[in-house]
């Protein structure tokens, strides 16, 4: 499975941008009016980036993420994607009814993998993201955590070239989600597949990132952006990964102040 992954993400060397967003703003209809919530945010994400969206509670990180998902359409600006992005949120989403295996090949069904072929890669995806022999449990049986794998494996199944991810471990415990970030780094490097990670955690972006862009609250702009030359395999309590989540979070506590949150 991997070996096809990282096909489909060798074919994406010719793509200049897994995403593409250009001078994207965002209102919503609100009670006193038009609620401006992005202000021309303008990013791309390479083929095979890595980069984590970071900002205060409700700056506008996932309506950005849904806009990028085609979930919904920027007021203003123009957002391209090099084919169709594949979702995963904090809550695993999968159907409760079905096995962890049944789940991953609705998916390859949905992108019309024939029935015959479905099984064996339900199987190398489960595989992938070490839940070997779990294909017939029930969504019940399994911890948050596996949980979570079965949804990173279900995104990966549909294998496209960016993988957007609305705080996917935030619901986790610390230890859990240590151990996330490591498959999520090592899998990230396995498929070449690019990735947006949003997170209000400067931390996880840190530890995950090749650049991490920092949103300002309202409206949400592009405050900063840093590029973490870190090598991986990072640790969240590594040394120069504490160092620059001290100086981001500085930033982001003055972005919040600046807007009188708290
Ligand atoms: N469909 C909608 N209609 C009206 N307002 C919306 C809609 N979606 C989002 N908003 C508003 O946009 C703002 C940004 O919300 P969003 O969920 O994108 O923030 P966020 O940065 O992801 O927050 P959090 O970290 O808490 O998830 C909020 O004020 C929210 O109320």
């Amino acid at each position: 499975m991997a070996t096809t992954l990282a096909k489909a993400a060798d074919d994406t060397a010719a793509a200049e941008h897994a995403a593409r967003i250009e001078h994207v703003s965002k209102s919503f209809a609100g009670p006193a009016g038009q609620q401006l919530v992005l202000d021309d945010i303008t990013l791309d994400v390479a083929p095979g980036e890595f980069v984590t969206l970071l900002g205060a509670s409700g700056c506008g990180k996932s309506t950005l993420l849904n806009l990028v998902a085609g979930l919904d359409k920027p007021t203003v600006g123009s957002i391209t994607t090099d084919g169709r992005p594949a979702l995963m949120f904090q809550e695993h989403a999968l159907f409760p009814w079905l096995t962890a295996g049944k789940n991953i090949e609705l998916a390859l069904k949905l992108r019309g993998i024939p029935k015959n072929e479905r099984r064996d890669r339900a199987e190398s995806l489960l595989e992938l993201v070490r839940l070997k022999g779990a294909h017939g449990k029930r969504v019940h049986e399994l911890s948050g955590g596996m949980r979570q794998r079965v949804a990173l494996a279900r995104a990966l199944a549909q294998e496209s070239r960016l993988l957007l991810m609305d705080e996917p471990f935030a619901a986790l415990d610390a230890i859990t989600r240590d151990v996330l970030h490591d498959e999520l780094t090592r899998i990230w490097a396995e498929t070449g597949v690019s990735v947006l990670f949003v997170t209000h955690n400067v931390r996880e972006a840190v530890r995950l990132a090749q650049r991490v862009i920092l949103l300002s609250s309202r409206p949400g702009r592009i405050a900063r952006e840093w590029t973490v030359d870190i090598p991986q395999p990072r640790r969240i309590e590594d040394a120069p990964v504490a160092e620059l989540s001290v100086e981001i979070t500085e930033v982001l506590r003055g972005e919040i102040r600046r807007h009188g949150q708290h």
